[in-house]
């Protein structure tokens, strides 16, 4: 018998926002509330991140069909440039191939795209491609995507929050709070003592023993991070997460050494590849590293960055991305835990974290989700008719 090969690769935007582009909030939204950044040393753009443009990409939605007609699809973020590279170039490496040659495809689609790619927009079209042939290879064996990684390791994945109210997580049951850095070096002093102040209420409010965590999303330097981090000493704060630019490895390294006994550095939410992986884990830079599933490479990616960090004694937990976390997370023994993004516009309700794009978007409940809970083919998930896609990029069908 021949085997499957993918028939066509269809890219489509949501006319909603939100998806996987979750900076693509209306207003009002505390994801956009004075959050600092890299760009908040330009006055104007600090109250908020859309202000410069976060929440411009949206979601993108990749969709793979094979040769008998099953679908697999993914969302990711890159909205209509992302839409136009999988249908203008990564279709025709992926068109005609067989459905299970996952590392084949991804080698092909990285080689190719090294001219203009290695990471970001182009990384997040092939993360977008590679999820949706991993859906569509778990659709095809009628096994959830966990079962193929080798299976759970675990029973139930335990979450943390991030979000603007670690109290609030706290009773919903979660294991620690992240909260975001409002205050960054262009507010100097006074922005280090309004952070060391809202950081010691929310500890008052959490208690002792619930982790708090402090997102600075790229927005520090070496010296105003380790000034903040001895500034939060006695906050306790589990981990710094993402203090500086993505590419300041050795800054990460020399952090890391001037950090408080007791705190972890966390960092690689905006990295791609086994490549730049290795260079945070070489230099000793982190002691947890936190892929998107979506944009650094997919899951046969990930998948090499997590044993990259087993060998080296680092702890893997994923940014967000939901459901595409929840099944490699249940597989792995050094991703513990998981992270939860809290999508209510007051943070104070577990909402889908991709809505309103899926169905079937599992969430925890009490801080918990049951691997039972993932337990369908592929991700598990639907697209919600409701929301409706456009194809831009539409070519004729093969
Ligand atoms: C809240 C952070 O600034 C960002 O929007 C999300 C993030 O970095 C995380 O979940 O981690
Ligand atoms: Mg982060």
């Amino acid at each position: 018998m021949s085997p499957l090969t993918v028939r066509a690769v269809r890219a489509y935007l949501p006319d909603a926002g939100g998806g996987a582009d979750y900076h693509d909030q209306p207003a009002g939204h505390w994801i956009d509330d004075h959050i600092a950044s890299p760009m908040a040393k330009y006055a104007e753009y600090r109250a908020s991140r859309q202000s410069f443009g976060l929440h411009l990409l949206g979601t993108v939605v990749v969709e793979v069909e094979a040769s008998d007609g099953t679908v697999g699809f993914a969302p990711t973020t890159g909205g209509e440039p992302a839409a136009w590279i999988v249908e203008n170039h990564l279709a025709k490496l992926v068109e005609g191939a067989p459905v299970t040659e996952l590392e084949r495809i991804w080698d092909r689609m990285f080689l190719s795209t090294l001219h203009y790619g290695r990471k970001g927009l182009a990384l997040n079209a092939i993360s977008g491609v590679d999820l949706a042939l991993w859906d569509l290879a778990g659709k095809l064996r009628g096994e959830p995507v966990h079962a193929l990684l080798g299976g759970a390791v675990r029973d139930e994945l335990v979450f943390y929050a991030t979000g603007p109210r670690p109290d609030v997580a706290r009773d919903l049951g979660f294991i620690g709070g992240k909260v975001p850095l409002r205050h960054g070096p262009a507010e100097g002093e006074a922005g280090i003592a309004r952070t060391v102040a809202a950081l010691a209420q929310l500890r008052d409010a959490v208690g002792p023993e619930f982790w708090l965590m402090l997102d600075c999303w790229m927005s520090l330097d070496v010296r105003h991070a380790a000034r903040l981090a001895h500034a939060l000493d006695a906050v306790g704060l589990r981990w710094l997460e993402e203090p500086l630019l993505p590419d300041d490895y050795w800054g990460h390294a020399a952090l890391r050494k001037r950090l408080p006994a007791g705190m972890l550095l966390s960092s690689g939410e905006h990295e791609a590849t086994r490549y730049g992986f290795r260079l945070l884990l070489e230099l000793g830079a982190v002691d947890i590293l936190q892929p998107d599933v979506g944009w650094c490479g997919g899951l046969t990616e990930l998948l090499k960055i997590s044993a990259l960090a087993d060998a080296h004694g680092a702890l893997v937990v994923p940014h967000g991305s939901s459901v595409y976390s929840y099944h490699f997370v249940a597989t792995r023994h050094n991703s513990p835990f998981a992270e939860f993004l809290m999508m209510h516009p007051d943070g104070t309700e577990v909402v889908p974290m991709f809505r309103p794009l899926l169905l079937d978007e599992p969430v925890p409940r009490g801080g918990r989700l049951a691997v039972s809970e993932l337990d369908r083919p592929g991700f598990g998930v639907r697209l919600d008719p409701s929301c409706e896609l456009r194809r831009p990029y539409r070519r004729p069908s093969p």
